[in-house]
């Protein structure tokens, strides 16, 4: 999958780097620090859920700013709910009109949709986005605990069926053994399905998966510049430097 100068599925699992500043000063903060270390990531997040505080005109002006100001980048537009470990609170009807005006007005290339929110939302949402020619990733987190494998095989198996391109389970893992069933998912999701998938376990057992989740399939790890939007990221400019240890014998 191609996007700007990205081939997502390609080579290294891409970099992510999630903006996540709560005012126009964190925000410009984050630009400013992008721009200086364009050569450690390949993607932007923008995680407006951090502007919960703000209307919805304040919302997209700073959306919208940091797509003019990241042009190069493919930009992900995810909206991510308090009920899946982000700071969004808005109810479900407003989180459908966040993220279909995103779709509908923004320069976004990827739109993040939150697979378990309710069935006709999710379907509304993944039918404006292939309208509009923006990638669906569907996501699903759980920041207390890990399924069983057969469930996330599962999930990664209606994710794809009901028409996603980029497929994203993220858990807290109990264990190891939770850090292995997620990396087997990932493996056999690649293999089964034809998209692309992404397998994340957080918190610090779960740190080997964002640096050797591509070993077993995974096309994109998220890392930060400024602030960490996850349990166990890792900064980008470190990422890059392990996703480099993969390649060093080619
Ligand atoms: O889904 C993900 C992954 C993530 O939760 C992480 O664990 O790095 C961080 C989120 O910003 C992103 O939307």
């Amino acid at each position: 999958m191609k996007i700007k100068n990205v081939t997502i599925g390609e080579g290294q699992p891409k970099v992510v780097v999630s903006f996540t500043g709560h005012s126009a000063e964190e925000v410009q903060a984050e630009i400013e620090e992008a721009k200086k270390n364009n050569d450690k990531f390949d993607i932007v997040e923008i995680r407006s859920d951090s502007f919960d505080a703000m209307n919805h005109e304040d919302h997209f002006r700073l959306v919208d700013n940091i797509i003019e100001e990241m042009a190069d980048c493919p930009i992900i537009y995810t909206y991510r709910t308090n009920g899946e470990g982000g700071s969004g609170t808005k109810s479900a009807a407003e989180y459908q009109s966040l993220v279909s005006h995103a779709i509908g007005n923004c320069d976004i290339d990827i739109v993040d949709i939150e697979f378990f929110m309710y069935e006709d939302i999710v379907n509304q949402l993944i039918d404006e986005a292939k309208e509009k020619g923006v990638a669906v990733l569907l996501s699903q987190h759980d920041f207390r605990d890990t399924p069983h494998f057969e469930e996330m095989m599962a999930t990664y198996e209606n994710m794809y069926e009901r028409g996603g391109d980029i497929l994203k389970l993220a858990y807290q893992p109990a264990g190891g053994r939770d850090v292995l069933s997620v990396l087997s998912a990932v493996h056999d999701a690649r293999r089964k399905f034809n998209c692309q998938v992404v397998g994340i376990s957080m918190g610090e057992t779960g740190k080997i998966t964002r640096v050797a989740g591509g070993v077993f399939g995974s096309c994109m790890t998220y890392g930060h510049l400024v602030n960490q939007a996850a349990p166990g990221q890792i900064g980008a400019g470190i990422l890059k430097e392990y996703l480099n240890i993969f390649e060093e014998d080619r």
